[in-house]
């Protein structure tokens, strides 16, 4: 059958993908990435930095996702929570996959792998952006794949299950229509698209294990870090 995209679906992802491309670590943020100490202590100081500033921008896009302002408090705050490190892989594999003009790819790649994450870590991280960046996701697909990532109904400690689950539906629809009609070549594109999702669940636990053996190392977060990944 036909596959056609609404009018009111066009509308939503263009507030999404506008909110998506508005919200964007400062560039003076970013830049640091560039200078040039590369102690391990440096890296993770610099990551720690990057981490902040990108759960600030999460906080302000999620304001702009339909329907998230409408959620119980509670819940929104469970959905960040729970969404947060997924959604930093996904936009960090963004960095990598877009190849940045200004060389922060190899930068930052380099200043992962030399941040006291253990090896074991490595591979999956690097594994997960290698596959993201074969899929060459344009932008409102990156948008949109951001956005069912924080819209996971079965984080823990969200109440109203279903409000999430509908409003995760909405988004999962229109991206489904879209892979159809931008990947007509590819019936399984969007299907892949969603088992990134199941990658990223893995790379979540994975995480909390990098979380304390940097903790067992003496390592400090930021207040918001602390906050949103219930450490210190
Ligand atoms: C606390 C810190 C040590 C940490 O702990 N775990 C992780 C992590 C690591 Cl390692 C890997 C994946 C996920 C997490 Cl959460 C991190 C660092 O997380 C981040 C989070 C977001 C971004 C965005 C960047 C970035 C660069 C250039 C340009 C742009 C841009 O948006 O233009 C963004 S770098 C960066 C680093």
């Amino acid at each position: 059958e036909k596959v056609e995209i609404t009018k009111e679906q066009q509308a939503l992802v263009k507030v999404v993908v506008e909110a998506y491309n508005r919200h964007q670590i400062p560039q003076d943020v970013a830049k640091k990435l560039l200078q040039d100490q590369y102690s391990a202590e440096e890296n993770f100081l610099l990551l720690t930095e990057m981490a902040t500033s990108q759960v600030q921008v999460l906080v302000e896009f999620t304001k702009n996702i339909p329907g998230f302002l409408s959620l119980d408090r509670e819940d929104q705050i469970a959905l960040l929570k729970g969404s947060a490190v997924e959604a930093m892989f996904l936009r960090s594999a963004q960095v990598f996959s877009k190849k940045m003009p200004n060389g922060h790819t190899e930068v930052l790649e380099e200043r992962i792998r030399k941040s006291g994450i253990s090896e074991e870590f490595m591979t999956p991280m690097f594994n997960f952006y290698k596959s993201i960046g074969e899929l060459h996701m344009v932008e409102e697909e990156q948008a949109l794949l951001t956005t069912i990532t924080i819209l996971t109904p079965d984080r823990p400690y969200v109440k109203d299950q279903q409000a999430v689950e509908r409003l995760q539906e909405t988004i999962l629809d229109v991206l489904r229509k879209m892979c159809v009609l931008q990947h007509p070549q590819d019936p399984q594109y969007f299907a892949r698209l969603l088992g990134r999702l199941t990658e990223l669940r893995t790379l979540s636990h994975y995480h909390a294990e990098m979380l304390t053996s940097w903790r067992v190392n003496d390592h400090k977060f930021t207040p918001l870090l602390c906050e949103i990944w219930d450490v210190q």
